[in-house]
């Protein structure tokens, strides 16, 4: 008989050397003209070397799935998921949000989990089209539901604070699976529900 099963998401980061990092960037401010010997930056480069470790490092967690018992056909979908990445060429923040769905087949998903998979894969070094394609991969390959959506809203700091300096613009983009790539209601239904056709 099926049951709930967990499969536990943990990522090897390589390991962090926190003390290396720490006196890596203090090197950093120091070539950037910056003392850090004053009371209120001693610890910059500490807290500098944990701010990266934390956006690099996701949670680990266990994938709980369980089986679709009543054979729900219709669409999952979590909206507004909070994103925080760095892109890859700057080492800034993109920070925004995603929609996360599926049409399910044999079993369902810990809605959680949905949350968590956009963390697990937006806590790297990152680009926006690869972080969008990559959540939509996994949950395609581990859940085998009939269709997966992603899309995905965000504000690259690199562009907006700085460079072209384009204020307010924000960066979209989607990938879609399965079901929701090929057949046309059920893509403009999970279009319409995450608010980006009318
Ligand atoms: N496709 C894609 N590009 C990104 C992402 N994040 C940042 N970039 C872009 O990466 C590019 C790096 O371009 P470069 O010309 O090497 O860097 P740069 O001289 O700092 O460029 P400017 O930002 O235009 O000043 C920039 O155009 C960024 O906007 C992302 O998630 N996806
Ligand atoms: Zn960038």
């Amino acid at each position: 008989m099926p049951s709930v099963t967990a499969l536990r998401v943990v990522r090897d980061t390589g390991g962090v050397d926190l003390a290396e990092a720490e006196r890596a960037a203090a090197q950093f401010l120091d070539a950037l003209g910056i003392d850090t010997g004053t009371e209120s930056l001693h610890n910059t480069p500490g807290r500098m070397a944990r701010a990266y470790a934390e956006l690099i490092s996701p949670r680990p967690f266990d994938l709980t799935t369980f089986p679709n018992d009543e054979g729900y056909d219709e669409l999952v979908l979590a909206r507004s998921i909070p994103v925080r990445s760095v892109c890859e060429h700057h080492m800034l923040p993109f920070v925004g949000t995603a929609h996360v769905g599926y049409l399910p087949g044999h079993r369902i998903l810990g809605l959680s989990k949905l949350a968590r998979v956009v963390e697990h894969f937006a806590c790297r070094p990152q680009v926006q089209e690869r972080l969008t394609k990559q959540v939509a991969d996994w949950l395609q390959t581990q859940l085998q539901p009939k269709g997966v959506g992603v899309v995905i809203e965000a504000e690259h700091t690199c562009m907006t604070l700085r460079g072209v300096q384009a204020t307010g613009s924000s960066t979209l983009t989607s990938t879609l699976l399965g079901t929701l790539r090929h057949d046309a209601r059920s893509r403009a239904e999970f279009l319409s529900l995450t608010g980006l056709t009318a």
